[in-house]
């Protein structure tokens, strides 16, 4: 019988428990789960500390902390391409075929539903605490942050010293604004 995958795709910065929830979902859904590490070039800013190898590392050893089998996953990372209205083919070309989206980003949504694809939004857990952007404000500024991701990332952070790196890339943000006064 033919194979039924979807697409989840984002940046990760870092994995985060609400992604674990979100795979273990869509999961219920489809047979395999493509999950496309998305703006695979980025790393080393604020926002987008992490390299996608290191996300990578994340993920793998985060879907086998949850006992996910390898044979219902693939970890595709996915460079950024200036041109929006071919992304979704760009997507294509990097992937097992799919015939389900998932996702939350509204730009995603559009593009995908306009090639038409079946484009789902699944239901966002604890949106409070788990978004990357919380994950990170903890990691910046000492607070609890370990609770909202897998051990996979508290070991990966660990292990390239990614908190001293926040920090360091924090200090340097700050400054080149000041250059700019
Ligand atoms: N708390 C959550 N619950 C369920 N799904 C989530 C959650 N957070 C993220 N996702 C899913 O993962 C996809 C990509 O997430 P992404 O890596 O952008 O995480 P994020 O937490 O929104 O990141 P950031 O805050 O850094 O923008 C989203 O489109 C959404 O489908
Ligand atoms: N033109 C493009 O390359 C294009 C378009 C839409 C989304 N994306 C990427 O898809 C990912 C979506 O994930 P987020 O929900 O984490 O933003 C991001 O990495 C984003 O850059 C890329």
């Amino acid at each position: 019988m033919e194979k039924k995958r979807g697409l989840l795709i984002g940046r990760m910065q870092p994995v985060h428990n609400g992604h674990i929830q979100v795979i273990k979902e869509t999961l219920k859904d489809v047979d395999e789960i493509i999950i496309g590490i998305g703006s695979a070039q980025l790393s080393h800013t604020l926002k987008d500390p992490f390299t996608a190898g290191e996300r990578v590392m994340m993920l793998t050893q985060a879907l086998s902390e949850n006992s996910i089998k390898h044979r219902h996953y693939y970890i595709i990372p996915m460079e950024d391409i200036q041109l929006n209205a071919v992304w979704p083919a760009h997507v294509k070309m990097m992937t097992p075929p799919f015939s389900k989206v998932f996702t939350g980003n509204p730009l995603v949504d559009r593009l995908f539903r306009e090639e038409g694809y079946d484009v789902t939004r699944p239901p966002l857990f604890n949106r409070e605490e788990l978004s990357g952007t919380e994950v990170r404000y903890r990691m910046l500024h000492d607070e609890n942050w370990e609770s909202l991701v897998p051990q996979a990332t508290v070991d990966i952070v660990s292990e390239v010293d990614g908190i001293q790196r926040l920090k360091d890339l924090s200090k340097k943000e700050v400054s080149d604004l000041k250059k700019r006064e």
